[in-house]
């Protein structure tokens, strides 16, 4: 049976669409169909997988990683989410998107898209390590787990082939790697290991668990803003006076088809 997808990205966080508005084009979405799907050879090739699904109180986003497995939380994925339904569904701004980490709210800017990511939760100090070296790094969830640690220069986390060394104890779920450098006032660059997808070009909430650990290490007050680069773009992130934690970036829709996959 062959149906419909279409393919977007945000800073080249790239995803396949899979609209579901009922609930039954897809029923269950095996975690062996998201492999297929996300193959960047066999497939249409992507870090994940949004099922759209209209629910009561909006529309839900099933998120997937590459791997097949479920998180609770895409950040990228929630502004091509958001330009999907705009686009395609008809939804006015602001939309309100429902996902295994709470609701998320998101409205036009200037440079893309605004995601009022909700409040973070800051959990502490761990570790996190590659190729035998390590650095300590801050638990931080944005719905999703992440440890953010420092290092002098990017290459010092290797290819990233394998997930990096991090305490399961801490994290018995598995967790979003995040390596940063300053490059400047308000500034930084990162890169990530995803949970279920391996390093991608970026991350939502690997870049707003990011500025989190950045503001607090420098002291910053609330409503102060920081620009995070990542391999595919730039996001400007927010830490509100009421706690509330705002991403703009862009978001892609790049292609659109029918598959039998
Ligand atoms: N790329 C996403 C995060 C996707 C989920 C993550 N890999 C996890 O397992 O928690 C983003 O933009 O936030």
């Amino acid at each position: 049976m062959s149906y419909r997808f279409l393919k977007g990205h945000g800073t080249e966080n790239d995803f396949v669409v899979l609209p579901d508005a009922d609930g039954m084009v897809h029923g269950d979405l095996s975690a062996e169909r998201v492999r297929a799907l996300c193959d960047r050879r066999a497939g249409i090739g992507g870090d994940g997988v949004l099922r759209a699904v209209r629910q009561d109180d909006g529309w839900f986003m099933d998120y997937r990683n590459a791997d097949g497995s479920v998180s609770e939380m895409c950040g990228n994925g929630v502004r091509v989410f958001a330009r999907y339904l705009h686009e395609h569904e008809g939804e006015p701004f602001p939309i309100v998107v429902q996902t295994r980490g709470g609701t998320k709210v998101v409205t036009p800017a200037d440079s893309g898209y605004t995601v009022d990511m909700g409040s973070p939760a800051v959990l502490g100090e761990t570790e996190v390590g590659v190729d035998g070296r390590s650095w300590p790094a801050r638990h931080v969830s944005m719905g999703n787990p992440h440890a953010v640690a420092f290092v002098d220069d990017l290459a010092d986390a290797g290819s990233l082939l394998a997930a990096p060394d991090h305490d399961p104890a801490v994290y018995p779920e598995g967790v979003n790697v995040e390596f940063v450098v300053r490059r400047g006032e308000r500034h930084v660059a990162m890169r990530v290991h995803e949970r279920g997808s391996g390093e991608t070009r970026s991350c939502g909430t690997g870049a707003c668990a990011v500025m989190v650990a950045t503001a607090l290490a420098d002291g910053a007050p609330r409503g102060t803003s920081y620009v995070v680069d990542v391999p595919g773009g730039s996001l400007e992130i927010t830490w509100t006076h009421d706690d509330r934690v705002l991403m703009t970036g862009p978001a892609e829709l790049v292609a659109e088809g029918e598959t039998d996959l």
